[in-house]
């Protein structure tokens, strides 16, 4: 589903090259729950940002479902990215001023859907987040494992086929993050493939698989967690 060959990234500032990626190959199946670890600043966010198409590599290709979309020009990479992918960050990016129901209906906005679609598809998307009761409110109005969930909801309205969670649950408390962290599984039970940065390894443990980063490189994958754990 997304094949990653012999990803590099620069980053070029005045007088200084940061290699935040080096060389990295790898395969995420259709359905996989994977986890990426690391210490900071060995690259984790930027590979996440590459694979979700937010960052264009330097060097090396990806492969999504099938398509090459690093030969897409702007326009087509961000309907390919709409369409095809979903993302939940570890501080929500939600919208303050809008309501819950508005932020939800974000993605669908790009697309040409009636008014009458998105509503059922955004009331579809809390109901599996557990928050139609607080459809009207206001991001502010919410606590912060509430707010995480809105952008899960956000993430999955548009039906994509692989979630990016960058630390979604690095902003709460363990109560909440336990929370979130249930809501991903049972995403990924249903059939979601998700890729997640996490810190945590308890979390991480829960999921099918981790790839693990040092200093740029992919030091390991660690197959199978849910297997070592029965
Ligand atoms: N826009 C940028 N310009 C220059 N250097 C950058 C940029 N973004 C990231 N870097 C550098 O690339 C390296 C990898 O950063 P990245 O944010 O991917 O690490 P990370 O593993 O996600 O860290 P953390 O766990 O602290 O969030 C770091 O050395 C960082 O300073």
């Amino acid at each position: 589903m997304i094949t990653l060959q012999n990803i590099s990234k620069v980053f070029k500032t005045d007088a200084i090259e940061t290699w935040a990626l080096e060389n990295i190959s790898l395969t995420i199946d259709k359905g996989e729950f994977i986890s990426i670890m690391g210490p900071s600043g060995c690259g984790k966010s930027t590979l996440l940002s590459i694979m979700g198409l937010l960052d264009l590599p330097s060097e090396g290709t990806i492969s999504i479902n099938g398509n090459n979309p690093l030969t897409l020009k702007d326009k087509q990479l961000a309907k390919f990215r709409n369409e095809h992918l979903g993302f939940v960050f570890q501080s929500f990016h939600l919208i303050n001023d809008l309501s819950v129901r508005d932020n939800v209906a974000m993605p669908l906005l790009y697309r040409k859907v009636s008014s009458k679609e998105t509503k059922q598809r955004v009331e579809a998307a809390l109901e599996k987040v557990g928050l139609t009761h607080r459809m009207d409110h206001k991001p502010s109005q919410l606590s912060g494992g509430q707010r995480q969930r809105v952008a899960i909801a956000r993430a999955i309205v548009g039906n994509p086929s692989i979630i990016f969670a960058d630390e979604p649950t690095g902003n709460l408390d363990s109560v909440m993050g336990d929370e979130v962290m249930q809501m991903l599984l049972k995403l990924n039970e249903e059939g979601a493939t998700i890729i997640m940065v996490t810190h945590d390894e308890q979390q991480a443990k829960l999921t099918d698989r981790i790839i693990r980063v040092f200093d740029g490189r992919q030091v390991s994958v660690q197959p199978q967690n849910k297997l070592e754990t029965v």
